[in-house]
């Protein structure tokens, strides 16, 4: 089963990945596979330092690049050999992050539509100001992290969310106000033992 962590800069991702990794080894029984986008590839590292200065077409074009490698060389065999995958960032971080850099939604659309659609997309949500007093304590922004505001981002998020539910993607909404990131995860295995359930008899 291919999961896919998605939300604003800031909002928990990372944290709420890894968590979910440990506690879905427990309850599935099943190995957990953990990775994020950009990749830990050559690739991918690059990418995370030239996102300063590699920008709108050419990092929209890079960061597909990368997902493709991504889904070719380690998600579709992680699966095959029987691992639950959880990516902390996916497709929709494109439909967010490379319009904030002024790329169109269907050019992204364009460089992504081949790419494996996830079993589920868990879309995490907070409060802006939440999201921004966060973002306001690191020591130092990204240019897209400065470029963007977490209200933006949230819009944006809105927007691919609709869109890809045209395309028949299955994405869940988790609400993580006033809930620390256990109680998040919590909310997310009781959106996934249905879906595990389904799968463990099929
Ligand atoms: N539910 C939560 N409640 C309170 N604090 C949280 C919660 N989730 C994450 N945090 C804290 O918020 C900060 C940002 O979390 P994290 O790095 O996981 O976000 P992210 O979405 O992966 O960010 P980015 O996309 O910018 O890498 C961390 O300090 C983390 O401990
Ligand atoms: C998946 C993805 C990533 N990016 C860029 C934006 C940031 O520079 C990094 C992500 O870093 P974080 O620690 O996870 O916030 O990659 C992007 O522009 N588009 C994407 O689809």
């Amino acid at each position: 089963m291919f999961i896919v962590i998605e939300g604003p800069n800031g909002v928990g991702k990372t944290t709420v990945a890894g968590l979910l990794a440990t506690r879905l080894r427990h309850r599935a029984g099943r190995p957990v596979h953990l990775t994020t986008e950009p990749t830990r590839t050559r690739l991918g590292k690059l990418l995370r330092e030239a996102e300063a200065v590699i920008h709108g077409r050419a990092l929209a074009l890079a960061i597909a690049a990368d997902r493709t490698m991504h889904v070719e060389d380690e998600i579709i065999p992680a699966l095959d050999a029987g691992n639950i995958v959880i990516s902390d960032r996916y497709v929709q971080s494109s439909l967010v992050l490379q319009r904030v850099d002024a790329v169109d939604l269907r050019e992204i659309w364009i460089y992504n539509r081949y790419v494996l659609q996830p079993a589920v997309s868990l879309y995490l949500t907070d409060d802006p100001h939440v999201i921004g007093a966060r973002l306001a304590a690191r020591p130092s922004l990204t240019r897209l992290e400065a470029t963007g505001t977490p209200e933006r981002e949230l819009q944006l998020y809105g927007q691919a969310i609709e869109f890809l539910d045209r395309h028949s993607w299955h994405q869940v909404k988790i609400d993580c106000r006033g809930r620390n990131p256990d109680q998040v995860v919590s909310v997310i295995l009781d959106t996934l033992d249905p879906l595990l359930a389904r799968r463990s008899a099929a």
